[in-house]
């Protein structure tokens, strides 16, 4: 899968709900329930971060739940990558891009995310063939007026602004006509999970569901 079939895939991804969120699972029993109750919320897409030593675990209990698309977050390495394939990941999003990331995700034909915070990032990953980028870390590169910024110069790359986004300020970045979609952890709280409030996420959910304008 090449990066120019990778990074369609990766827009097809972004471009079916205006939020994906950033999921960091500490349990992987909190897993199915917790893509149940995002599903059910309106958001299919689902990013499950490599930080927690149960996010592959995780990913296999979440990628079984009916009309969820699970994919693997803070992908770094090559062996994330096939760690997170095996698991069952449909495509991995990265917080940077290196040729070792790119080499990987298309060996194993996994649709990558890559990420990109100024404009020379951006141009080196469309020369490696994605047009589809995570802006990362939207709030402190410089939030909505640097993206729109972006989209002068950058017309045909589209992003999806991560960390520090926010039910708050999403609707800025959504606003923008180079966003497709904004990533987030906002929509699975750590203390809602533990409590097992799955109704209480599902209304997050649909919140998030609604952001876009
Ligand atoms: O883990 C990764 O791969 C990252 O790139 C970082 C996450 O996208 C952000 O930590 C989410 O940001 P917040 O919504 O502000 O919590």
């Amino acid at each position: 899968m090449t990066p120019q079939s990778q990074s369609a895939r990766i827009r097809e991804i972004c471009a079916m709900a205006p939020v994906i969120p950033v999921i960091v699972i500490k349990d992987a029993a909190w897993a199915e329930p917790l893509a149940r109750s995002l599903v059910a919320g309106g958001l299919a897409v689902l990013e499950v971060t490599l930080r927690t030593p149960a996010a592959l675990e995780a990913i296999t209990a979440m990628a079984r739940v009916e009309g969820a698309i699970v994919g693997a977050g803070t992908v770094i390495t090559s062996q994330d990558v096939h760690r997170a394939q095996a698991a069952g990941a449909r495509f991995a999003v990265s917080p940077g891009l290196t040729d070792t990331l790119a080499d990987a995700c298309e060996d194993c034909a996994l649709p990558l995310l890559p990420g990109a915070a100024t404009a020379s990032e951006a141009m080196q990953a469309v020369e490696a063939g994605f047009d589809t980028l995570k802006f990362f870390p939207a709030g402190p590169a410089g939030g909505p007026a640097y993206l729109k910024a972006l989209a002068g110069p950058l017309p045909g790359i589209r992003f999806c602004p991560t960390g520090g986004v926010s039910a708050a300020n999403a609707p800025e970045y959504l606003a923008l006509p180079n966003v497709l979609c904004v990533g987030g952890s906002w929509i699975a709280p750590e203390e809602m999970m533990r409590q097992g409030d799955w109704s209480g996420i599902e209304a997050l959910a649909r919140q998030a569901a609604g952001l876009r304008p």
